[in-house]
């Protein structure tokens, strides 16, 4: 691997149930990055905790549930996490800097160039990029309200050469270690497959927020970004180290060896849907298995409301989202051609291509081999 990599710390490995930030552990993991920055590593940090390490200084007695009370515990506990970073980097000579990401800083093309030039100026002047989701501001829709997605996708972004994610378990098992104890560690995953989505489960902490699911998500989101992955624990002195090198506590993810092009990483990971596009199973079937286009024949329903050109989710009967695409077709001539053969669809509506969506403009959200062998 080479030398630029994005660490994410949860904030389980932060702070503790009770609320507020356990100032040793911050120590530590700023000592971990900075043994490798000392051997010439660009890091980037991704660090949550901002709300487990405020919402006790603001009055409330566990971790608040409603999201403007969350984004006020943020707001406290920002200051805190930075305050904590500081003073442990400056200890080893390294300048840290906050930034603070939502999903448009992505999705917008100006503001991410924006946040790439910031980014590579930090670095070029040896600085560690210290990132959290703005949370004071994001708004539910389009809140990302765990970091592993936001951590994936900065590390798409910088083109990192390898992605980190530290939490409290020493990996992927093959379920909830916490719930199934002769559940064993994943030591290597080269394609993401719909078992590994079944076994990961959601947080085990009361901190924690995304849990394993969230995991194998920024999982997806890194491999078809290129950026292989290293999901697990560093909790003594060399961890990091030993991750990096191959050899660490946790589960490697290999890169997918075709990454999606820019025009299909958007629409997989960074546009806002608009709506639902309900399928058949034969349609299902064609679009994941086949790598080919939906066709009016395979729709059993619309919902929303929802334009050509938007991006839509589509969903099997069973209500699983299957993936994303740019439908050509709006809510309502939907609704008028579902069920009907592609001769028949074109006689009812007037569009300018017969695919509800095309292959070219659709992103599978399970499996990494189906989705970037449509390359
Ligand atoms: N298959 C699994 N393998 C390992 N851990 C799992 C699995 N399914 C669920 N988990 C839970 O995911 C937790 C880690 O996620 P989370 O609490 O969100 O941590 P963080 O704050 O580090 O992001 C673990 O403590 C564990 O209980
Ligand atoms: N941005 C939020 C992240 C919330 C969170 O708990 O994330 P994670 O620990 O990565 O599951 C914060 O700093 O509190």
């Amino acid at each position: 691997m080479g030398k630029r990599i994005v660490v994410k710390i949860g904030s389980s490995s932060l702070t503790s149930a009770e609320g507020g930030l356990n100032r040793q552990q911050v120590r530590f993991f700023a000592d971990e990055i900075a043994s490798l920055h000392a051997k010439g590593y660009q890091v980037l940090l991704v660090t949550s905790g901002a709300i487990a390490a405020g919402f006790r200084r603001l009055g409330y007695s566990s971790r608040p549930k409603l999201v403007h009370e969350k984004q006020a515990a943020a707001a406290v506990g920002q200051a805190l996490l930075m305050e904590a970073y500081q003073e442990a980097f400056i200890a080893s000579g390294i300048t840290a800097a906050q930034i603070l990401l939502t999903r448009p800083d992505f999705s917008n093309r100006s503001r991410a160039q924006n946040a790439t030039r910031t980014i590579e100026e930090l670095l070029k002047q040896h600085a560690v990029p210290i990132i959290n989701e703005n949370d004071t501001v994001a708004v539910d829709e389009i809140k990302f309200g765990e970091n592993d997605s936001l951590s994936a996708l900065v590390a798409n972004l910088v083109k990192a050469d390898g992605l980190y994610i530290l939490t409290d378990m020493d990996g992927v098992y093959t379920g909830d270690p916490r719930k199934v104890p002769d559940a064993v560690r994943i030591e290597r995953v080269e394609v993401l497959s719909d078992e590994l989505y079944r076994i990961a489960g959601g947080a085990g902490s009361s901190v924690g927020t995304g849990g394993m699911r969230s995991k194998i998500e920024a999982a997806r989101i890194a491999m078809q970004g290129g950026v292989p992955l290293f999901v697990g624990q560093v909790s003594v002195e060399g961890d990091l180290q030993s991750a990096v090198a191959g050899n660490g506590k946790g589960t490697y993810f290999a890169s997918s060896l075709h990454s999606l092009s820019a025009k299909k990483h958007w629409v997989g990971f960074l546009s806002v849907p608009q709506g639902r596009i309900i399928v058949d199973s034969g349609a299902e079937e064609a679009m994941l298995r086949k790598g080919r286009s939906l066709l009016p024949a395979g729709i059993v329903a619309a919902e929303g409301d929802f334009h050509p050109g938007d991006v839509v989710e589509v969903m099997n009967g069973d209500g699983r989202i299957l993936g994303r695409g740019v439908t050509h077709y709006s809510a309502w001539q939907i609704k008028a051609i579902a069920g009907l053969s592609s001769e028949e669809a074109l006689k009812r509506v007037d569009v300018v291509r017969v695919e509800v969506i095309h292959r070219d403009q659709w992103v599978s959200s399970t499996i990494v081999k189906e989705a970037s062998s449509y390359e």
